[in-house]
């Protein structure tokens, strides 16, 4: 596997902690003490020096961490408001909510109540985590209303501390759940802060609404990792197949599966015969061919053919129409070019097999896409398909047959309906219970229909094989990504890396969280073009 760290769904955490309980080696009642020690800790490390704080405790182990933090927090200095559901929480729970009772006294989980005690430095949503399974309703409904209301301007007063996750937001799917009962009844997004959670990161920490609600993540260790490689290691637990990793390089590695970004990427890059091979030569780094597209239409193709070079292919070929070919004249001088002007020419071009990876799609029209669609897919060579040739493989009469595995496709949402309108559709329904139907679901459902890896682009991309193995990548931190042309130089880099040899899935992968760290490492202001000039700095800084 690639980089980064293991996302595990709320069903994979529930069964983990499950484990670790019933091994006997830990009790419930020291992993809620840890979790709670974990976000007073990360509260005190932010805010030094003590202040004010309000806690929301709801009604199950959420609440039980809730009442941890209150106890931890007071006990350094904090002056607190402390709010609580009136029932019997599970054991754990319990017991927390008693030991902070002898402390403190628990106020009525109310808006009433939310309203009447005075503003603190910051509050704390301990009201609901990875246990939500329907909408927030009733008087809780109404506290996450206030509570949204009141934290709206996320740098101001008070700021907002979520236990695990923002409570109504589904942590399968990134998506807040709906009641259906009208604006009133459903919850107000939250805007956090920072949101320690424990363990892993879930689903829905990075998809969709996630980022936004959750403000700055924080991944807790709070002692599971020995349970969570033990599963992993118990091929057979069906549980804990297929992987969905998180492509997030700031993350600390921590799993047995997945390796530090730059060692993975390195040896993603060296198995393809990178440029660090000292023996290779142009062909053993990868002929990659980019298909261009009519007159006045070559700008993407080009920026997708610098990429792939960029990325390291040995060779990239952009091959136009004739007709267009004079616009392609200038630079770069690396870049060779090759008339392709029907399907005949790309199979003679694929009968040399040092082609190891073709772009269709970028600035190539949809009728010219579906002339040379089939040739390339029947020569099942590594290929990015994306933009027009998407649109044409939708319309193709086979689809979705007669792809391969060593096939990417890079669909926008608008590319995706195309394809895969049921999909779509679900994704557009308004969630009402949980686990909502993810980005995820639908991509992991897409690759396996296919039989290709699919690439949903957005701020939340998800990458999927046709195996189910998926990867999530959080982009919200690079909202000047979403500019014209940087899907164009996504998909070269992408056939840069299959030239280069790299299997698909990776490959897939590798783009993408390279692509995000140039729009980093650039910074606003940028536009397409600067993306491949930040590749060699960026290589260099990663010792790729
Ligand atoms: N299980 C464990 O060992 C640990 C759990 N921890 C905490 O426990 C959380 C999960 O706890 P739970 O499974 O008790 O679930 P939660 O505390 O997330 O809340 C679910 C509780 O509310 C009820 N509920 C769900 N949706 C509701 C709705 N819409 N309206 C009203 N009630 C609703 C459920 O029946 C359940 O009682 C984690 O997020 C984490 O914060 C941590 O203490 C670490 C250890
Ligand atoms: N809000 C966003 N934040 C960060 N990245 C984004 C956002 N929206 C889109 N992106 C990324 O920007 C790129 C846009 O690609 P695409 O939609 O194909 O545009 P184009 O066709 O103009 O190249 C993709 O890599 C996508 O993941
Ligand atoms: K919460």
């Amino acid at each position: 596997m690639l980089f980064g760290t293991e996302i595990l769904t709320t069903a994979q955490m529930r069964a983990i902690e499950s484990a670790a309980m019933e091994s006997g080696e830990v009790t419930g009642l020291t992993l809620m003490e840890r979790a709670g020690a974990a976000v007073a800790g990360q509260i005190r490390l932010r805010w030094p020096k003590p202040g004010s704080a309000t806690i929301l405790c709801g009604p199950g182990n959420n609440g039980g961490d809730g009442y941890v933090i209150a106890r931890l927090l007071a006990q350094a200095g904090w002056h607190l408001h402390v709010l609580g559901v009136d029932n019997i929480p599970g054991p754990d729970a319990a017991e927390m909510k008693r030991r902070w009772k002898r402390i403190g006294p628990i106020a009525p989980l109310t808006e009433g109540e939310l309203r009447r005690i005075p503003d603190s430095d910051i509050c704390i949503d301990a009201i609901f985590g990875t246990g939500l399974t329907r909408p927030p309703e009733g008087e809780i409904a109404a506290v996450l209303r206030r509570l949204g209301q009141m934290t709206a301007n996320g740098d101001g007063r008070p700021r907002l501390v979520t236990v695990d996750c923002p409570s109504g937001l589904c942590m399968d799917s990134g998506v807040w759940l709906h009641s259906g009962l009208g604006d009133d009844a459903d919850p107000m997004p939250l805007n956090a802060t920072l949101t320690v959670a424990f363990d892993s990161p879930k689903p829905g920490h990075l998809l969709q609404r996630g980022p936004a609600a959750c403000g700055k993540l924080v991944i807790a260790d709070i002692g599971l990792r020995h349970w969570r490689e033990r599963q992993v290691d118990q091929a057979a637990n069906a549980r804990r197949s297929p992987m969905l990793g998180a492509i997030w390089p700031e993350f600390p590695v921590r799993d047995s599966r997945m390796g530090d970004f730059s060692t993975r990427a390195r040896i993603a890059l060296g198995k393809g015969g990178s440029a660090g091979h000292p023996a290779g030569h142009k062909y053993s780094h990868g002929h990659a061919l980019v298909v261009a597209g009519p007159a006045g239409h070559g700008g993407a193709a080009r920026l997708a053919a610098r990429a792939a070079l960029r990325g390291g292919a040995g060779l990239v070929t952009l091959c136009p129409p004739s007709a267009a070919m004079a616009e392609h004249a200038g630079p770069p001088d690396a870049l060779m070019r090759r008339k392709l002007d029907d399907a005949g020419q790309v199979r003679a071009m694929l009968t040399d097999p040092r082609v190891a990876g073709l772009c269709l799609g970028p600035g190539c029209g949809v009728d010219r896409a579906a002339s040379l669609l089939p040739v390339v897919l029947d020569h099942a060579r590594p290929c990015v398909l994306d933009a027009d040739a998407l649109t044409a493989l939708a319309q193709a009469p086979h689809w979705p047959e007669g792809l391969s595995d060593n096939c990417v496709l890079t669909p926008h949402a608008g590319e995706f309906a195309r394809l895969f309108p049921d999909l779509a559709g679900r994704l557009a329904e308004t969630p009402r219970r949980g686990p909502a139907f993810s980005r995820v679901d639908a991509l992991r459902e897409a690759a396996r229909r296919c039989g290709a890896v699919v690439l949903l682009k957005g701020p939340d991309t998800v990458i999927a094989a046709p195996d189910g193995q998926a990867y999530i990548h959080s982009a919200s931190d690079v909202p000047w990504l979403a500019t014209a042309g940087t899907g164009d130089v996504l998909a070269g880099l992408i056939v840069g890396f299959l030239a280069r040899g790299i299997a698909a899935f990776e490959a897939a992968a590798l783009g993408v969280a390279i692509h995000a760290k140039a729009a980093r490492r650039f910074g606003p202001g940028l536009i397409a073009d600067d993306l491949p000039e930040q590749l060699p700095f960026l290589f260099r800084e990663l010792g790729l």
